[in-house]
């Protein structure tokens, strides 16, 4: 049973305010979303949100719900949604308040649920980029990052609970956002540089 997680009152007006565009980016663990979202960040200047580095700094911070988290985090299942919708919130106003022009939201939804109650609580996103990656590609690149990333979540153990939670999860959300028409569904098995080129294609109509 998840813990009961107590939500925050966010005053969200100047995120409606500056209406920028949202771009969720879904993908696997190891589909190089960070990567991506890194090129993207250099070249169109949005702001880069990954909900689980907003996760890690919040363990990080070593506050009781940091250790909460950890655990779950561990155990390569999801966090209470709250929990994640209210980092992102308060990750954004600051955004915001620097003059973002739009953002990435990186490994966000993992539910579809989570992305609806994003949308009704927030603003719909404009895109849902989905880098899609073969399971044997994405555990070798965890695994290769697990040399340098320090990642509680990079071991082998995790890596196959965190790709049964995306299988489960998380691909429904690909087909709620294709349903919507919102979905850009890109092969990432290849060269970043190839991937990013296609990515480009795609942005270079939403930031001119
Ligand atoms: N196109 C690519 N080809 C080969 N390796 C890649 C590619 N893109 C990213 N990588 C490498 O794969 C690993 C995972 O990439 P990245 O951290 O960007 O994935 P992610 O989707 O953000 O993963 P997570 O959801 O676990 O944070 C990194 O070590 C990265 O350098
Ligand atoms: N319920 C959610 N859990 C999330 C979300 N984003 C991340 N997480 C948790 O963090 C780890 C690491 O995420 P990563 O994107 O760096 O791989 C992940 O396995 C989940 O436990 C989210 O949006 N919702
Ligand atoms: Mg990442």
């Amino acid at each position: 049973m998840a813990p009961t997680v107590e939500r925050k009152q966010i005053d969200i007006t100047p995120l409606k305010k500056a209406n920028v565009p949202i771009i969720f980016i879904v993908g696997g663990p190891g589909s190089g979303k960070g990567t991506q979202c890194e090129r993207i960040v250099k070249k169109y200047g949005l702001s880069h949100l990954s909900s689980g580095d907003l996760l890690r700094d919040e363990v990080k911070s070593g506050s009781a719900r940091g250790g909460q988290l950890t655990k779950i985090m561990e155990a390569g299942e999801l966090v209470p949604l709250e929990v994640v919708l209210d980092l992102v919130k308060e990750a954004m106003l600051k955004e915001v308040a620097k003059g973002s022009k739009g953002f990435l939201i990186d490994g966000y939804p993992r539910e579809v649920k989570q992305g609806d109650q994003f949308e009704a609580e927030i603003m719909p996103a404009r895109l849902a980029l989905y880098f899609e990656v073969a399971e044997e590609t994405l555990v070798k690149r965890c695994l290769k990052r697990a040399e340098t990333s320090g990642r509680v979540d990079d071991n082998a153990e995790t890596i196959k609970k965190r790709l049964k939670t995306f299988m489960q999860s998380t691909t429904p959300v690909v087909d709620h956002y294709a349903k919507k028409g919102k979905l850009v569904k890109i092969n990432a098995e290849g060269g970043v540089d190839e991937i990013f080129g296609v990515v480009q294609q795609h942005l270079d109509k939403i930031f001119k």
